[in-house]
């Protein structure tokens, strides 16, 4: 069995394999969720040096292990057409060490109370547990460098963007994906509070 320092070259494919199987799952289910339509939103996962990554204008809900993109922390393409929001992507992961995944959604009532300018309060138990601060963000272009900077420069783990999103970050892709829930379940419970005040 070939080994390279230690580890079996057989036993790093099947960790793969299982990862790059749950970010399928996860791409996925951000479209059953309606957390994006049409091609709309994006994610990685960064391993070693390595960011794996969802295709530009490519539908979430179609995600098959074969059409993720891989880069390399410099930026250099490796496989694939990325995301508009690659920047974006390597920017938080160069400025976040304790980042390992990312998930840009269009999140409806997070994007509406954006639009707003409103802040969405942290009411619910998961808000308070998982969340422990959102970071709100102005409108950029999409794909600019102006939004990968002004994103990357965020110290909290769910960051807002105005009349474009959400971007949720996490230590693995579970934990970003679970995050991305918790925002959107908060915005939609602000919202209804808000109109049982009326
Ligand atoms: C207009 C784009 O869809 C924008 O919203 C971008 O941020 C996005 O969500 C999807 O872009 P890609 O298909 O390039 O990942
Ligand atoms: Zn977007």
């Amino acid at each position: 069995m070939e080994k390279i320092d230690n580890i079996e070259l057989d036993e790093l494919d099947n960790k793969m394999d299982y990862i790059l199987a749950e970010f399928v799952d996860i791409c996925r289910k951000l479209y059953e969720r309606k957390y994006v339509v049409g091609s709309g939103g994006n994610v990685s996962i960064k391993v070693g040096n390595l960011v794996f990554i969802t295709p530009t204008g490519h539908i979430l809900g179609l995600m098959e292990k074969e059409k993720i993109c891989i880069v390399d922390m410099d930026g250099d393409i490796l496989k694939g057409k990325p995301t508009s929001e690659l920047n974006m992507h390597l920017g938080i992961y160069k400025n976040r060490k304790d980042v390992n995944a990312i998930v840009h959604t269009h999140c409806m009532y997070c994007t509406a109370f954006s639009n707003m300018d409103k802040k969405i309060d942290l009411i619910t138990p998961e808000g308070q547990l998982f969340i422990r601060k959102i970071d709100y963000v102005d409108y950029y272009p999409c794909g600019s460098m102006e939004l990968a900077n002004a994103v990357s420069k965020c110290g909290e783990s769910a960051i807002v963007l105005k009349n474009h999103g959400l971007v949720t970050l996490g230590e693995n892709i579970l934990e970003a994906y679970l995050k991305t829930e918790v925002v959107e379940e908060l915005a939609q419970m602000n919202y209804i509070i808000h109109n049982m005040k009326k």
